[in-house]
């Protein structure tokens, strides 16, 4: 790991499941949103298993699941109808439970918080750049205490385009003021990886997070780690 940190100069960190494991924080404000409106429970290894595209993804992605599974499931061209119908609603009360609770079920991964202090020790430049929106973002990395190490955070709604496309990557470069060959990327999923090959960055995937429910080494990257704490030159 320290031949690869001895060649860049920044560094653009993932926070779902990279940083932070929020996964009670979905389950909890999802929960919420459901019971709003009336609709079925789903469990915490379907959410897991959503997460990562950014919260319209995943509301609709959890919409189209509970009522698949309903009592008089409705054919595949009328659940998007039905999802697309309460997607509003979803929304709207989605986000008013996801603030209330954001960062209280949720817990900082062992070494993240070292890691980061470690990279800054070693002169790297941080940007957290993360598919969650801005105004979730901003408040749970000031809760755990991990806003300070960044001098930019960006969510899923401050590019055009969110991971795994390349543009957010490239214009956090641009914020950076480095060269997306010498800026690496660290994340947990299949998004982070292929924003970060399309993007030019070197990348580095943590092995806990959330990648879809599919094995993070089958990802390619440049290197694993079990732990961001692995993260020094
Ligand atoms: O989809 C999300 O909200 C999580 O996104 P992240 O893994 O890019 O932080
Ligand atoms: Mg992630």
């Amino acid at each position: 790991m320290s031949a690869l940190l001895a060649r860049v100069d920044a560094a653009i960190v993932d926070l779902d499941g990279t940083l932070v494991d929020t996964l009670g924080d979905f389950a909890e404000a999802l929960g919420r949103m459901l019971a709003d409106l009336q609709l079925p429970a789903i469990d915490t290894a379907s959410i897991e298993r959503m997460v990562g595209k950014g919260s319209e993804h995943l509301l609709r992605s959890v919409l189209k699941h509970v009522l698949a599974g309903a009592d008089q499931a409705p054919g595949a061209t009328d659940l998007e109808a039905q999802a697309e119908r309460l997607y509003p609603q979803a929304w709207e009360r989605y986000q008013h439970h996801y603030l209330a609770v954001n960062g209280q079920f949720a817990r900082v991964y062992p070494g993240a918080a070292e890691g980061l202090a470690a990279l800054r020790a070693a002169g790297l430049r941080l940007a957290c750049l993360t598919n969650k929106p801005t105004d979730f973002a901003v408040p749970l990395l000031r809760a755990k205490g991990l806003l300070e190490n960044f001098e930019h955070v960006f969510g899923g709604d401050a590019f055009a385009r969110k991971k795994p496309d390349p543009l957010p990557l490239l214009q956090t470069c641009e914020a950076l003021g480095s060269a997306p060959a010498r800026t690496l990327m660290i994340g947990d999923s299949s998004n982070d990886a292929q924003a970060a090959r399309a993007a030019g960055c070197p990348v580095v995937l943590v092995g806990y997070g959330y990648n879809h429910g599919r094995p993070v080494r089958e990802v390619d990257a440049d290197g694993y780690v079990d732990d961001l704490s692995e993260l020094r030159r």
